[in-house]
């Protein structure tokens, strides 16, 4: 007993058993520790499953038409007020199996929009079974996001509700059947060109300015509604002979005057549709037009129509990081939240300011926690380069301060009717002439979803 060699090994082989014991213990707490967090994670994923299935049902249930009848106090309200009285048509749904996706277009705050092909839904012959309708289709950025496809399934009904006109982006139907798994598809006329604002960034370089500044002759003080005759001299698109006569350029490569003035009447004549139905759409920027390679434009985006709380460009003016775009906002819209079809007509006007500047921000030498104050003091956007002063007065009549003294979306398409009438007649039949047909072909769309053909 008293050999030290032996006790070493003893006292070694104790200390390895002590080890292997501690070791033991330690590590069935461990794991007992990892399995408690792991049946945790279960039950917490488990109850918020059940919580988006819940919700999601709750989307499902509100799309359709319950019966229940609007109260008459609404009838006349703007259609996001009484969105939960707007049905999702049942007529608009697609076979998912004759949708197919293909590359992503664009993406925004709370969507993710894809190009896709859409086959007939009852082709009746050979040649129809191989045709397939461009079409673009959004779906929520984050499928897990009950918020997102609420806002979605909003916007889907909004778009129902709002029915087809040339300058207002078309819905063609949507995939709802998969709703209560998270996954809402809607179905859009698949707009060619993107967006107004990067196809004017896009081509600033290749601008030619027609406007005709008779400067020999003495401009009376514009009137609003009027154009002066004189304007016929101060106010002409020439060709590039020299011949004094309205240019239209077909082509997507060519940018001039002329498709500016084209544009903003286009984007007046689809908000006064809006206005007319009525629908305030609150997010009134190019950013949100978008364009056609003939040159016709669709106002889209209506994810904003909905005032919706959860929405970062809602939260109140004081809230940290909000993206709120107050370039685009009327005062009252920014400091109170008041959008109505006359905030809509503020965000025209800056639209329009966007326009003559080729895309150009709007206040660009004042940083966005001031433009506020600026505007509150009668600070306006300046009198962009290439812009007649008559369209100039007609912006700053969209920015009066007062809602009430701005024109509505009516008086401002007279005003752009006159104004081309007298300018740029030529301009003006083709514009119309191209609406008619935009008209034309978006009534064609429903042939592709409808099962009774
Ligand atoms: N019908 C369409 N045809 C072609 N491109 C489209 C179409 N709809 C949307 N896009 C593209 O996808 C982008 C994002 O679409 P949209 O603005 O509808 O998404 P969003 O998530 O609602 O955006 P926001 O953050 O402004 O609310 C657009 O800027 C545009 O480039």
């Amino acid at each position: 007993d008293d050999d030290p060699e032996k006790k070493e090994v003893k006292d070694g082989s104790t200390f390895t058993k002590r080890a292997l014991v501690f070791f033991f213990i330690y590590g069935f707490l461990v794991l007992l520790a990892f399995i408690g967090f792991l049946v945790w994670r279960l039950r917490r994923s488990k109850n918020e499953s059940r919580r988006n299935d819940s919700a999601l049902q709750n989307i499902y249930n509100g799309m359709r038409d319950t019966g229940e009848e609007m109260p008459d106090s609404l009838k006349n309200c703007p259609l996001d007020e009484k969105i939960d009285y707007l049905p999702y048509k049942k007529q608009y749904e697609i076979a998912k199996e004759n949708l197919e996706k293909k590359n992503v277009l664009g993406k925004g705050n709370f969507g993710i929009v894809k190009k896709g092909m859409l086959r007939m839904a009852k082709p009746k012959t050979e040649e129809e079974e191989k045709i397939r309708l461009p079409v673009a289709i959004k779906s929520a950025a984050n499928p897990y996001d009950i918020v997102q496809t609420s806002m979605l399934a909003e916007e889907l009904r909004l778009m129902c509700a709002i029915g087809k006109f040339p300058n207002v982006l078309a819905l063609i139907g949507a995939v709802t059947v998969d709703l209560r798994k998270g996954c809402l598809l809607v179905v859009t006329e698949f707009v060619d060109c993107g967006d107004l604002h990067t196809f004017l960034r896009d081509n600033k370089d290749i601008f030619e300015n027609h406007l005709v500044e008779d400067k020999t002759e003495k401009c009376e003080p514009d009137s609003y509604l009027t154009p002066l005759s004189t304007k016929r001299k101060t106010y002409l698109y020439t060709q590039e002979g020299g011949d004094q006569e309205t240019v239209i350029k077909e082509s997507l490569k060519s940018l001039a005057t002329s498709d500016l003035l084209s544009f903003g009447l286009q984007i007046a004549n689809g908000m006064q549709y809006l206005a007319s139905i009525p629908l305030v759409h609150r997010d009134l920027a190019l950013r949100n037009v978008l364009l056609k390679k003939n040159k016709t434009i669709r106002i889209a985006d209506f994810g904003m129509a909905k005032k919706h709380e959860s929405k970062d460009y809602y939260k109140p003016k004081n809230s940290k990081n909000n993206p709120v775009p107050i370039r685009w906002m009327s005062p009252e819209a920014y400091y109170c939240m008041r959008f109505t079809q006359q905030s809509d007509v503020w965000s025209f006007g800056i639209c329009l300011y966007e326009l003559f500047t080729l895309g150009g921000l709007p206040y660009p030498d004042v940083k966005s926690e001031d433009v506020y104050t600026y505007m509150h003091n009668g600070g306006r956007c300046f009198q962009p380069e290439h812009c007649h002063v008559e369209l100039y007065n007609l912006m700053k009549l969209c920015w009066n301060q007062k809602p009430e003294l701005r024109p509505t979306f009516s008086v401002i398409v007279e005003y752009f009717i006159e104004h081309m009438n007298t300018s740029a007649p030529q301009l003006l039949e083709y514009v119309e002439r191209m609406l008619r047909e935009e008209a034309k072909s978006q009534s064609q769309l429903d042939e592709w979803i409808r099962m009774d053909r």
